[in-house]
């Protein structure tokens, strides 16, 4: 099938150098991430397939081999909290509405993902829970057939803020799994590092999520320094009690404010040590493509993990896209470049184009994080923005 009605002519970069790092604005990629807006010439030469989702048996693959199935899709830059290492307390501009994906928009980019090997998505931010039109988001996605058979399982990432409100009706609309991040569980340490006094409706939340009977349920905390690493276990002994599998996550340098520092790391290796003082752990064998490494506490059956991004990253067995809040799709949480699917929207671009344009950022997407490289750059963008 030809593109109809698509007016792109040129390979086209933006966003560079137009806003200072950590500025949401249309240009919030910051100086060093470029937009990339595929030409017709390189929608075309994608080769065929793309329109009808016969790509769909090899998905989408790049050039390391690796096939993408899971697919994250940040729903907002807003969010009801400030956490130090993803906000910074003088956030915004947010995108403005029409700047951001509407529900209908996401619907079709998902489904022509899902035609060509996305197998799962999940929601996030920002915090999605910000998102008016959320129950009809997942709603739509949730309706989306697999070629494989069945509909396809979509999940959540959330601060728990008000979920135990809206957790009925997005249960009811399809939404399948929820993860919910609590970095602490002293309320006033809670305060300090969101930058807002809302601990107790956290844990109402994940008291929600407890008793919606969705699993597995996973809570989420970054590891930080003279933090919170003097109270990992208190974590464990809190999640095991709402029948939930508590994760670490070693701190990325994803903060609005470019302030992470490697020596500053707790490493997944300190996170295991200081758990095994209160805890027997044995690691779990069959990871697959997950970022958690898992370990029975006390001989189970409940689950501690370790997100240890940065000191062993995962990068190989990567499966992972994410579309952000304003329509790019971005092949890696560090990449440099952000393919621009809202204005192949915009242009009226058909399925196929689209797909290959999916197709092309894939192509691009680099070996790894490279963190630990001496010409590292941290992207523009803070985790909010992203997606994380
Ligand atoms: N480096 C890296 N870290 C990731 C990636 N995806 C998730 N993470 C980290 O893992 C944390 C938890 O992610 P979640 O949003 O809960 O999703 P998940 O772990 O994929 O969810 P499950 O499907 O429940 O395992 C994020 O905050 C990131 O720190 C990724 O693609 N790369
Ligand atoms: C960006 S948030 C979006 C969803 C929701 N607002 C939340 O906090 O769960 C998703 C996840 O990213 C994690 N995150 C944010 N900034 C991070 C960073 N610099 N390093 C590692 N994880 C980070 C958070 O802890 C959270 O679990
Ligand atoms: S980690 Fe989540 S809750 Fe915290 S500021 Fe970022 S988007 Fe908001
Ligand atoms: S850092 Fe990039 S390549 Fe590595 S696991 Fe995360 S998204 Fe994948």
């Amino acid at each position: 099938m030809t593109s109809v009605g698509v007016t792109l002519t040129t390979r086209t970069a933006t966003g560079v150098g137009a806003a200072p790092a950590g500025a949401n604005s249309d240009a919030m990629s910051g100086p060093e991430a470029r937009r990339i807006l595929p030409t017709q010439a390189e929608l075309a030469a994608v080769g065929p397939g793309m329109d009808s989702g016969q790509g769909a048996s090899q998905g989408l693959t790049d050039t390391f081999g690796r096939v993408h199935r899971d697919l994250r899709v940040s729903l907002t830059d807003k969010c009801t909290l400030r956490c130090t290492y993803c906000m910074p307390e003088d956030a915004g501009p947010f995108l403005p509405r029409d700047k951001t994906l509407s529900g209908a928009e996401i619907e079709r980019l998902v489904r022509i993902a899902v035609d060509h090997g996305i197998t799962g998505v999940r929601l996030t931010g920002g915090e999605p829970l910000l998102r008016a039109d959320l129950v009809d988001i997942v709603a739509r996605l949730a309706s989306i057939d697999l070629p494989t058979g069945g509909v396809l399982p979509v999940s959540m990432t959330t601060n728990g803020i008000g979920l135990d409100r809206r957790l009925p009706a997005l249960q009811e609309a399809g939404l399948g799994r929820v993860n919910v991040s609590i970095d602490t569980m002293q309320p006033e340490r809670f305060h300090r590092l969101t930058r807002r006094d809302r601990h107790a409706d956290v844990l109402a939340g994940i008291a929600a999520a407890r008793d919606s009977g969705l699993r597995p349920l996973k809570l989420n905390a970054v590891a930080m320094r003279g933090v919170n690493d003097d109270e990992l276990g208190d974590l464990v002994a809190y999640a095991v009690s709402q029948d939930a599998q508590m994760r670490f996550i070693e701190q990325m340098p994803l903060d609005a404010g470019h302030t992470w520092k490697r020596d500053n790391l707790v490493s997944g290796e300190e996170i295991l040590e200081r758990l095994s003082e209160r805890f027997e752990l044995s690691e779990v064998s069959g990871r697959g493509s997950s970022p958690a490494a898992l370990y029975t506490v006390d001989g189970g059956p409940h689950t501690v993990g370790v997100i240890a991004s940065v000191s062993k990253p995962f990068c190989g067995d990567c499966d992972r896209l994410r579309l952000t809040a304003d329509g790019q799709m971005r092949n890696c949480l560090f990449a440099r470049e952000e393919t621009d699917l809202r204005t192949l929207l915009g242009d009226s671009a058909t399925d196929g184009d689209l797909a290959a344009a999916m197709q092309l950022s894939v192509t691009a997407k680099k070996a790894g994080h490279g963190i630990d490289d001496p010409d590292f750059v941290q992207p523009g963008r803070g985790m909010n923005a992203i997606g994380g």
